[in-house]
């Protein structure tokens, strides 16, 4: 949070810009975003935690489906299938150690391997192929303004440093209520 604060402090600054009472309100431009590697950081961390895409497929021919071990899966004709790739990619260990733990490190992942083999995909909160989320540059900006202003105007402290995140409702990801994903992300 003070690498967020101290972030965004600078790019005001730079910005020539101040919130002071009486003031103008803070006018934020798009390149100001652009100076911010800590807040796109902590974006990308967000999504990659708790953006868990259902992807709804209906299947228009029959065609075989390989998988990363070799396996190989006939899909059918006339099949629909769901392809949920958060407990395949996104929390998966041997792709993200410790997968459940919130880091921002300002550094791009972008050599990631499982069983000694380079993963392409090893987050994506906005899908893949060409159904990939065109919103995603909007909705960006969008999460990163608020974010942005958010800390300008306030400032933030976590009172209970012991406080715990609070529980996903898996519905939201179209799952059953009662279904247990593992010990860390459970239905409320
Ligand atoms: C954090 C916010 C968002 C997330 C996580 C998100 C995620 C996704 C994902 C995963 C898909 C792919 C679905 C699939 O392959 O079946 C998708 C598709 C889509 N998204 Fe988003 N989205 C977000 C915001 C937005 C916004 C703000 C807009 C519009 C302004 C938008 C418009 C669309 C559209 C039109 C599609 C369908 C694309 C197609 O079928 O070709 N999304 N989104």
């Amino acid at each position: 949070m003070e690498a967020l604060r101290k972030e965004v402090d600078e790019v005001l600054k730079e910005s020539g810009q101040e919130d002071r009472p009486g003031g103008p309100p803070v006018d934020v431009i798009y390149e100001m975003l652009m100076k911010t590697p800590v807040l796109d950081s902590a974006l990308e961390e967000t999504l990659h935690l708790v953006v868990a895409p259902m992807l709804p497929r209906s299947v228009l021919q029959d065609m075989t489906l390989k998988m990363g071990n070799g396996d190989e899966f006939l899909i059918r004709k006339g099949d629909r299938m769901v392809i949920f790739p958060y407990i395949a990619v996104h929390v998966d260990p041997e792709i993200h150690p410790d997968p459940y733990t919130f880091r921002y490190q300002c550094t791009k992942k972008t050599d990631i391997y499982r069983g000694g083999k380079k993963v392409e995909y090893f987050s994506i909160p906005w899908g893949s192929g060409v159904f990939k989320c065109p919103g995603r540059f909007f909705a960006t900006n969008e999460i990163k303004l608020f974010v942005f202003l958010m800390f300008v105007y306030f400032d933030f402290e976590l009172i209970n440093s012991g406080e715990k995140i609070p529980q996903i409702n898996l519905t939201r990801w179209g799952l059953k209520n009662n279904l247990k994903i593992d010990s860390n992300i459970t239905s409320p």
